[in-house]
């Protein structure tokens, strides 16, 4: 029997994810680590911690099962999109934490970016809408603060990399520097037309250029991972929204899939058309297979189970996320609180760095139940705002939407979903599909498996149909959109 592994390196925690050669699960190991809040608006990763949980992580998953390290056919990498880091070349040493992608200290490089006017020039080129979501002014962030970061980085002393890039160098022994075309795409640095950097924007930002990872396609022997003497091929990397849109086998254009993990994030296929929005949704690329570059229209929520993690964590609201089904549940029927979780202000489709957090309807009668409940729902109203930019920009109604990630396994909120939106909710067996997307690119990669018998293999788990009335579902909407209106430019 082969195996392969799937790194899935989260924004809350690092995963090793073993699958056998049918793509079912054998098992499971999992670490969270530091949330670094240095300031408001700012959150970093501590580099070590990331590669020491991967590592931890990957061995012991390696050892609970026994496995002979040649039985396993290759390993696949799939990571927390656009955080940003920087190091030696040399020594291996970070130049400064990892930016995380929620980081918001870049605000005003985005602001200066703005008024050179060079928003359409971003667009055409990266996809991207100007924002400090994005790696490019996170780099120049730690350029511009870490004394003689630039100097070492013009010398070539410097490494950038997203966390795949990280993890893949040092997993290689420091050997290998490189990316795949979906991690690239998301650092709004790289021309997606024509799959290099973007020179004008290096130059804006006062990026070298010698910092940069090669960029590779997804499914692609990137080096190897040497485990007790036997060399496992590093043999697929992915962004883990793109990884997902592979893991439910969305291969054709109009395909789409969600992802409710730390933030909710909702591609669409839209195959080798680079599409771009008129409604605030992102183009990005959604791998390179084949000998091809497929793309995706995207719809990026910052704050999706971040805001149950901020109900157990700031709140002590709950003990536990999964709490939130049962509280939720006592409160049904009651629809007049909203919670905008615009903690790290409001991305897709709305674009607001300086939207911050509310919560509208309070009444002497609200309760926890109730709040909770509201903050469930704020991850289903968001997906509605994004599904509403992405049908109109696509031309088409969606006939199910296909769902995944940590939150998914909550059946109020999923039932919600299927409601607010009249679509149906489909639920597959494996709601891990980022990890299994990032299987699949591995053993393709390395003649397990084949691109044709992913579909089949894809099985739900169950459908969530829609049950309220259209009067009720556009009433509460309306309130939603008022309630976000009402966070839009809170921070100067
Ligand atoms: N049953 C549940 N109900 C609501 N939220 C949940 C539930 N289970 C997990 N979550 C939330 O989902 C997130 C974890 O999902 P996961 O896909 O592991 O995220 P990530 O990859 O971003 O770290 C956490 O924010 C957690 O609070
Ligand atoms: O860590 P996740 O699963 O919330 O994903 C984070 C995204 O990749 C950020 O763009």
């Amino acid at each position: 029997m082969k195996y392969i592994i799937a790194l899935d390196q989260g924004t809350t925690s690092s995963r090793a994810v073993l699958f056998d050669e049918r793509a079912d699960i054998k098992g499971i190991v999992q670490m969270e680590f530091r949330q670094i809040f240095p300031q408001p608006g700012w959150v970093e990763h501590d580099p070590g911690e990331i590669l020491n949980t991967q590592r931890l992580v990957l061995e012991k998953l390696v050892q609970k099962h026994g496995l002979d390290p040649r039985d396993i056919a290759a390993i696949g990498i799939t990571n927390q999109r656009e955080t940003t880091l920087l190091w030696d070349r040399h020594t291996g040493e970070p130049l400064y934490n990892a930016i995380v992608w929620q980081d918001k200290r870049t605000a005003p490089i985005c602001e200066e970016l703005k008024k050179k006017g060079l928003d359409s020039y971003v667009r055409q080129h990266t996809g991207l809408v100007i924002d400090s979501y994005f790696s490019a002014t996170k780099i120049k962030w730690i350029l511009d603060t870490v004394p003689g970061a630039r100097e070492r980085a013009r010398k070539g002393d410097v490494a950038f990399g997203t966390v795949d890039t990280w993890l893949l160098w040092n997993l290689t022994n420091r050997q290998v520097h490189a990316t795949d075309y979906s991690n690239a795409s998301r650092t709004m640095l790289f021309d997606i037309n024509t799959l290099t950097w973007d020179k004008k924007l290096l130059a804006e930002l006062d990026i070298p250029e010698a910092i940069l990872p090669e960029v590779k396609p997804s499914s692609f022997h990137f080096g190897n991972w040497t485990y007790q003497g036997v060399d496992i091929p590093l043999a697929g990397i992915a962004g883990d929204q793109q990884a997902a849109l592979f893991g439910q086998a969305c291969f054709e254009p109009a395909m789409a899939k969600n992802t409710y993990g730390t933030g909710c994030f909702m591609l669409m296929n839209t195959g080798t058309r680079i599409q771009l929005s008129k409604n605030g949704l992102i183009t990005t690329i959604a791998w390179g297979l084949g000998g091809k570059v497929e793309y995706a229209l995207e719809g990026s929520v910052f704050i999706a189970g971040a805001a149950v993690q901020w109900l157990r964590d700031s709140l002590h609201l709950i003990d536990q996320s999964k709490d939130t089904e049962y509280f939720a549940t006592k409160a049904l029927g009651s629809n007049e609180v909203y919670v905008v979780p615009a903690f790290a202000g409001l991305g897709a489709p709305y674009w607001d760095m300086y939207a911050r957090g509310a919560i509208f309807g309070l009444t002497r009668d609200t309760g926890k139940d109730h709040i909770i409940k509201a903050t469930l729902e704020s991850m289903a109203y968001q997906t509605k705002d994004i599904l509403n930019a992405m049908e109109e920009d696509a031309g088409l109604a969606l006939a199910s939407l296909k769902v995944d990630g940590g939150a998914c396994a909550n059946n109020v909120l999923m039932q919600f979903q299927a409601d607010i939106l009249g679509t149906p909710v489909e639920r597959p067996e494996i709601i891990e599909s980022t990890a299994l997307g990032a299987a699949y690119l591995a053993g393709i990669e390395v003649g397990l498996w084949k691109k044709e018998s992913i579909v089949s293999n894809r099985k739900i788990q169950k459908r969530f149909e829609p049950a309220m009335d259209e009067t009720t579902r556009a009433k509460l909407y309306k309130g939603w959109r008022k309630a976000v209106e009402r966070t839009k430019g809170w921070e100067d």
